[in-house]
């Protein structure tokens, strides 16, 4: 099938259950014209881009099939969410050694077959991975965006907006860091409809609750380890956060989200992705925002990138 005009090709590399939850979603929102799926276990990415397509009839019309590396040669946006995940009680980083050897393989061969597109990495300990994709990229490297705590954010702003009574999109609250155990919460910023949290008064007349607003960021913290713990894994939710991030790129939305992209001295951290509020469009992770962080955020913040930096030596 042709269509007249192409309104956007997306790679996923890794069709595990990150990978086919972002597709999922993508092919729901209409948001490309072709997807091509690619899994070193082909057999597993063919049966994704059959059991996808036969889903088209009650949605747009696009072209889904799986694929090489050669595929991804005019896509507008690559997915990465090809490796190991986490076992119950493993951190993100204990996924390190796996993920690194594979993407040491995987990024030049994406980078050789294609030359402009946005390169957005799922894959954990996803900013060390980050980082890693974007040394490769060298002078490509503002190609490069992890997703970094885009889902720590979305976490945090529906247990917030459960706790207020109101609905998460009206949560304005960031988390930042490393996406993982030594993220923060930007507090200081934090606000419902413009009112700071330490301000505002919830649906059931919910005021200031610091032991409350603790819990909240520990539920955050601890999301995935209470996921795994259940059901193995998680994806649902970061298909959702990989649709976003697509659509902001795709769309060129300029949208603020908390990606992860290689640092040049913000707050005094450089070479290493994290995650700060961002504003995403066509060009990727296009300006990281300047904001008024406390002081006890930019030293929390300092710590993260630290951390990420003695495990990034581990690999290097
Ligand atoms: N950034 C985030 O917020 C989140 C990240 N993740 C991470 O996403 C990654 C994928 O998780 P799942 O989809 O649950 O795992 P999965 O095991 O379901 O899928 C991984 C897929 O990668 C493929 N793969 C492995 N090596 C490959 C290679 N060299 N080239 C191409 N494909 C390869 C496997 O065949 C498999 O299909 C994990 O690292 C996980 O920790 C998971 C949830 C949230
Ligand atoms: C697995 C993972 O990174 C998460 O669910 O946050």
């Amino acid at each position: 099938m042709s269509l007249r005009k192409r309104t956007g090709k997306v790679g996923v590399v890794g069709t595990g259950m990150v990978g086919t939850s972002f597709a999922y979603a993508l092919m729901q929102r209409s948001l490309a014209s072709e997807l091509v799926l690619i899994d070193i276990d082909r057999a597993r990415a063919e049966g994704e881009a059959m059991d996808l397509n036969h889903g088209l009839p009650f949605v747009r019309p696009m072209r889904i099939y799986a694929g090489d590396y050669a595929d991804l040669a005019d896509a507008d946006l690559i997915v990465i969410a090809a490796g190991a995940n986490q076992r119950p009680g493993e951190t993100r980083l204990d996924l390190l050694g796996r993920n690194a050897a594979i993407f040491r393989d995987m990024i030049p061969a994406i980078l050789a077959a294609n030359h402009d597109g946005i390169i957005v990495v799922a894959t954990n300990p996803v900013d060390i991975l980050t980082t890693i994709a974007a040394q490769i990229a060298g002078s490509d490297a503002n190609r490069v965006i992890g997703s970094g705590t885009i889902l720590d954010t979305a976490r945090f702003r529906y247990l917030l907006g459960q706790h207020y009574g109101v609905d998460p999109r009206s949560v304005h609250a960031y988390i930042v860091g490393e996406h993982g155990d030594s993220e923060l919460a930007l507090w200081s910023l934090a606000n419902i409809a413009g009112v700071r949290l330490v301000d505002f008064v919830g649906a059931n007349g919910q005021g200031y609750d610091q032991a409350a607003l603790d819990a909240i960021l520990e539920q955050t913290r601890n999301a995935a380890y209470e996921i795994i713990k259940r059901k193995r894994a998680t994806y649902y939710a970061i298909g959702l956060g990989l649709l976003a991030i697509a659509e902001a790129v795709l769309r060129d939305q300029h949208t603020v989200m908390t990606v992860s992209s290689l640092m040049t001295g913000q707050y005094g951290v450089t070479d290493i992705a994290i995650s700060l509020p961002t504003i995403v469009g066509r060009d990727g992770a296009e300006e990281v925002l300047n904001l008024p962080l406390s002081d006890h955020e930019v030293a929390l913040f300092q710590r993260s990138a630290n951390l990420l930096k003695e495990y990034l030596a581990q690999v290097s």
